[in-house]
């Protein structure tokens, strides 16, 4: 079983902009662990580092390491960490839009044997079942929800141990957002993996997760089991202050919110 351990990894961009700074952390088998932080915290950066991504943006681990079962992810193409177990599901979806829901699908298993990809698309919708009526549609007609579906089916195609998730409840109403993180919840025990996941909805990452981390600029500020995190005074104050019934404005908005009061003032 792989265990994904993050050890005092800096990253920069451009050999400029430190977005990583003395990071460690670590998802064990099995294990859902959620990164929590606003907006340019580096929950993003962490993620595209992981996946050997980070290239065309010139970003760059300059100190620490990056091992997945053992193994260093640094300077590993993309192609080769995906067929290590690591899977991601990007921010955004980037979905091909002008494809069908079965073409997007199918460009995750890229690294399956040919012979493989029907029985683990069969899977795949075996997972989504809501999927199989638009499996001819051409995927920008699908509502955000089924794109999300789409794109974890997609990361999912390729049998990860592994699955990144940056972002999954970005722009999608909060019914959806509670189906999203039930799915998460059963396919970790379904597909026995270990989940990574970026989120701005503290309160729902943390009730999935095992475990979590607080980024702020670059560093790990606060980490522990979620359960800690949830109870904690601080989380309360500032990733969940206003995520309560009678206004449901999440952090970002929070942020948003104080940038333009200080527009304004
Ligand atoms: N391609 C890039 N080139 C230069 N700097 C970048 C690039 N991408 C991100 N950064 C910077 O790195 C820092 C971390 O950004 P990152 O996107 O990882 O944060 P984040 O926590 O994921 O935020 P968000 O929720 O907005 O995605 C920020 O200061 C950001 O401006």
């Amino acid at each position: 079983m792989a265990e994904l351990s993050v050890i005092n990894a800096q990253i920069f961009y451009d050999r400029t902009v430190e977005a990583i700074r003395d990071v460690s952390l670590t998802v064990a088998p099995g294990e859902i662990v959620c990164l929590l932080g606003a907006n340019g915290a580096g929950k993003s950066t962490l993620l595209k580092a992981i996946s050997g991504i980070m290239g065309p943006e010139r970003g760059l681990l300059t100190k620490g390491s990056l091992n997945f079962g053992g193994v260093s992810l640094a300077g590993m193409a993309s192609e080769q960490i995906v067929r290590a177990g690591i899977s991601q599901v990007p921010e955004g979806r980037r979905l091909f839009v002008d494809l069908t829901v079965e073409e997007n699908i199918l460009m995750g298993g890229f690294t399956l044997p040919a012979a493989e990809r029907g029985q683990r698309l069969a899977e795949i919708y075996q997972i989504f079942p809501d999927l199989v009526p638009h499996r001819t549609r051409v995927a920008g007609y699908l509502s955000g929800g089924q794109q999300q579906m789409v794109a974890i089916g997609r990361a999912l195609m390729a049998r990860p141990k592994l699955l990144m998730l940056d972002e999954p409840s970005l722009g999608l109403a909060p019914k959806i957002v509670a189906t999203i993180f039930e799915t998460i919840a059963v396919l970790r025990k379904a597909e026995g993996l270990s989940i990574l996941l970026v989120e701005q909805n503290a309160r729902i990452a943390l009730e999935v997760s095992d475990k979590g981390y607080v980024l702020e600029r670059g560093r790990v500020v606060f980490d522990g089991d979620a359960r800690t995190l949830l109870d904690s005074p601080e989380i309360q104050e500032f990733y969940l202050g206003m995520d309560r019934s009678d206004d449901r404005k999440s952090f970002r908005d929070l942020k948003h919110y104080r940038r333009r009061k200080r527009w304004l003032s």
